[in-house]
C-alpha cells in the first residue's frame, strides 16, 4: 500500500495550526476542535472513490495528531470519528464520518456535564478551592456548585508561563464566585485557606498517574504537607489507553519565548552569547497517583488507583494510531 498521505483541507490545517499555536487549547476544547474538523473534510472531500476519501480523512487526522503530544483526548477524539467512518461509497463515508463527530461532540459536552454535576457533590457551601491553569472540566464542577446555591470562594494560580490562570479567574468571575488570584510561589502559603485543590487533566494513566499543567505536581504534594484534598476533574477521554500496555505520556517541550523573549534572553546571556544558556519549557507534569485523592469523570469519582479498571472497560488492550487503516 501506498502510504503517503494527500493534502488536507484548509480548514483543517488552519485547526492545526491554532492547536499547535495554543490558540485552540485545554484538553476537552482541543478535541471537540479535532472531531469539527475531521466532519469539515469529510464534508469538502471531493474524493473519486472510497479509498480516496479513507486517505484524506487518515491524512486529516495526522495533520491533527502531530500538533501536540501530551493531551490523550487529541488521538481518542481521531480514533473514536474514524471508527465510525463506515459505508461502500463516498457518500455514505461522508455521511457516517460527519454523523460520528457529531455524536463525539454532543457526547464530550454531556460528559462534562456529568462530571460536573458528580464533582460538585465534593463541594460544600462555604468551601475555598484552589486551581491550576485553566481547565473546563474542572470549572464545569465550580458551576455545577454554584448552581445549586453554595457559596464558593476561589484561589487562582497564576500559572506560568501563559498565565492560564487568568482565563480561570474570568470565567469564575463571571459565575460571580470571589476569586483571590495569586502567583504560583504563593500556592502554598495559601493552601492554608484552602479547602479542595481542584485541577483538570490531559492525560490518566493506567497506574492513576496525572499528567496536567505543569505545576500541578508540587501542588498536590504541597496540599497534601498540608492535608488539603486533591481533586481531578477529568472526562474519560482523558484516559490514555496507550499506558495500560506500558506506553509513557510523551511531555510536551514549548518554545523558550514563552518564558523568556529574545531581548531578555541576550540580556541573561551578556557578553558570553547564549551557549551556555539553556532555557526548557516543559508544559506538563506527572503526579503519583499517592497524592491525588479523587478523579472524578462523566462515570462517578474513582481512587486514582482503580481508573485502571474504567480503562480496560472503554478502551479494551489495544488502541494503534487514529489514522492506522
Ligand atoms: O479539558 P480541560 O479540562 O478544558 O483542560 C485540561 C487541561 O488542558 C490544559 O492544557 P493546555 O492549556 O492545553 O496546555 C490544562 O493543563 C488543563 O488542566
Amino acid at each position: 500500500m501506498n502510504d503517503s498521505l494527500p493534502a488536507v483541507d484548509p480548514d483543517v490545517a488552519a485547526t492545526a495550526d491554532d492547536i499547535a499555536e495554543m490558540e485552540i487549547r485545554g484538553a476537552a476544547t482541543i478535541a471537540d476542535a479535532a472531531a469539527e474538523a475531521l466532519a469539515r473534510q469529510a464534508e469538502r472531500s471531493e474524493a473519486a472513490s472510497p479509498e480516496v476519501f479513507r486517505r484524506q480523512l487518515r491524512a486529516a487526522a495526522k495533520t491533527l495528531y502531530e500538533t501536540r503530544p501530551t493531551a490523550v483526548s487529541l488521538p481518542n477524539a481521531l480514533r473514536y470519528v474514524l471508527r465510525g467512518m463506515s459505508g461502500e461509497t463516498v457518500s455514505e463515508l461522508r455521511a457516517s464520518t460527519i454523523a460520528r463527530a457529531e455524536e463525539f461532540q454532543v457526547d464530550l459536552s454531556q460528559a462534562q456535564s456529568k462530571l460536573g454535576e458528580i464533582g460538585s457533590n465534593r463541594l460544600r457551601d462555604g468551601d475555598v478551592v484552589m486551581t491550576h491553569c485553566h481547565s473546563t472540566d474542572a470549572l464545569s464542577c465550580l458551576e455545577a456548585a454554584v448552581e445549586d446555591g453554595k457559596e464558593i470562594e476561589a484561589i487562582v494560580k497564576e500559572t506560568r508561563p501563559r498565565k492560564q490562570g487568568h482565563i480561570t479567574a474570568r470565567q469564575l468571575r463571571e459565575l460571580g464566585v470571589p476569586v483571590t488570584l495569586v502567583v504560583d510561589n504563593a500556592a502554598r502559603r495559601y493552601l492554608d485557606r484552602a479547602d479542595h485543590v481542584l485541577v483538570g487533566a490531559d492525560s490518566i494513566a493506567a497506574d492513576g498517574s496525572v499528567i496536567n499543567k505543569i505545576g500541578t505536581s508540587g501542588l498536590a504534594v504541597n496540599a497534601r504537607e498540608r492535608g488539603v484534598p486533591v481533586m481531578v476533574a477529568a472526562q474519560t477521554i482523558k484516559l490514555h489507553p496507550d499506558t495500560m500496555t506500558g506506553h509513557t505520556v510523551e511531555i510536551e517541550m514549548r518554545a523558550e519565548r514563552e518564558v523568556v523573549s529574545d531581548e531578555q534572553r541576550a540580556d541573561i546571556a551578556g557578553e558570553r552569547a547564549d551557549d551556555g544558556l539553556v532555557v526548557e519549557n516543559p508544559a506538563f507534569d506527572v503526579t503519583p497517583p499517592r497524592y491525588v485523592d479523587a478523579i472524578v469523570t462523566e462515570r462517578g469519582q474513582f481512587p486514582p488507583e482503580s481508573i485502571v479498571i474504567l480503562m480496560r472497560e472503554l478502551f479494551g488492550e489495544t488502541t494503534g494510531e487514529p489514522w492506522a487503516p
